[in-house]
């Protein structure tokens, strides 16, 4: 086994440890399955996971989505599935029957694809490596499209992919420089993804460009800044959501959908918005934008009698009294 012996210990490795101790991110003897792009910051993951493998007890395997997007697309996977066995580390592929037109599309098949290679084969984590650097590039990107603090918070340590198996990034405090470090001392053969080149992409153009000139002319250390303000963030919205959804279900009627506006007239407008998401989410076919939250915050203090336009599929909301009621576009809500 090409194992790292103990004196190759890094700084890196006494972080993820310390990170995956104090987050709770793994557990001793979990089934890991470590996603694989054969980029340097995947390549990195799983080489530290393997170093700490010995102290946790892991199952680690491999899996690679081979998108067929590239020519070399098969020589990556094959690369990939060279290391593995040289790690002696099992090895899962899938391959996309027909290739995919864009960046979300592929990213979609590929969690779908992970989940599937996760479900057969009994892993309960499915690891990546996100960074510090695609956190901050994120919440750029995010900025500029006019997203609220749920967006800007983006990448997050953890979260449920189904009941049973759960995505983990254990590198998310890490930058992409110290991905590069390690893979360069560690001499392990990073694949060169020749579309990270292309600035067509937008995420391309922010870390070859935006980041580049941020940090330049504004903060060397922009990059850091910006990741530890997505963090900032996503424990905000945590608090957030967890308050709102303690306020709807006070202000909730029992039996019919309905608002309680004495309630939501003492909440601050931050958990008022919220609140009408979530509420909008059970009601409505599709995510509520912004406009639909907007109009139903209104009726908190509007006069009696006043209404929403139709929302997607034709609910209504209206004001009587003291609630403000939902009425489904095919009949009354009073029936309900
Ligand atoms: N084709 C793939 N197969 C398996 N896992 C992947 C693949 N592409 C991405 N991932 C996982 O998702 C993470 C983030 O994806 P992203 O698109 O930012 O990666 P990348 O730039 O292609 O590769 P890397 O982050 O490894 O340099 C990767 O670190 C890796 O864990």
């Amino acid at each position: 086994m090409q194992n790292t012996p103990n004196h190759d210990w890094t700084p890196l490795h006494a972080h993820l440890h310390r990170t995956l101790k104090e987050r709770r991110l793994l557990e001793r003897s979990q089934q890991v399955l470590v996603a694989v792009s054969g980029g340097q910051d995947s390549l990195c993951l799983v080489k530290l996971l393997l170093d700490l493998q010995p102290k946790w007890g892991w199952q680690l395997a491999i899996a690679h989505c081979n998108h067929r997007w590239r020519a070399d697309a098969d020589a990556n996977a094959e690369h990939v599935q060279q290391l593995a066995q040289g790690w002696q580390l099992p090895y899962y592929q899938q391959t996309a029957e027909a290739v995919t037109t864009s960046e979300a599309a592929a990213r979609q098949w590929r969690y779908k694809s992970l989940t599937t290679i996760a479900q057969q084969y009994r892993y309960t984590c499915i690891v990546t490596g996100h960074t510090a650097s695609d956190r901050a590039e994120t919440l750029l990107y995010n900025l500029m499209r006019g997203s609220g603090a749920d967006g800007l918070q983006a990448l997050v340590w953890e979260r449920p992919l189904t009941l049973d198996i759960k995505l983990v990034r254990p590198l998310l405090d890490v930058t992409r420089a110290e991905t590069r470090q390690f893979c360069q001392t560690a001499q392990l053969q990073i694949w060169d993804d020749t579309t990270n080149h292309d600035l067509t992409y937008a995420r391309n153009r922010i870390r070859q460009e935006l980041l580049p000139y941020l940090q330049t002319h504004f903060n060397p250390q922009a990059e850091n800044a910006l990741s530890q303000t997505a963090a900032l963030l996503q424990a905000d919205v945590e608090y957030l959501e967890a308050q709102a959804a303690a306020l709807l279900e006070q202000a909730q009627h029992a039996d019919r959908p309905g608002l309680n506006r004495t309630i939501l007239q003492q909440s601050a407008l931050a958990l008022q918005r919220r609140i009408m998401r979530q509420f909008l989410q059970q009601a409505l076919p599709c995510a509520p934008n912004f406009g639909h939250i907007e109009k139903l915050v209104s009726l908190i203090t509007a006069p009696n009698r006043s209404q929403t336009d139709p929302f997607p599929g034709g609910t209504i909301a209206y004001v009587e009294d003291n609630w403000i009621w939902l009425k489904p576009a095919s009949g009354d809500d009073r029936t309900n």
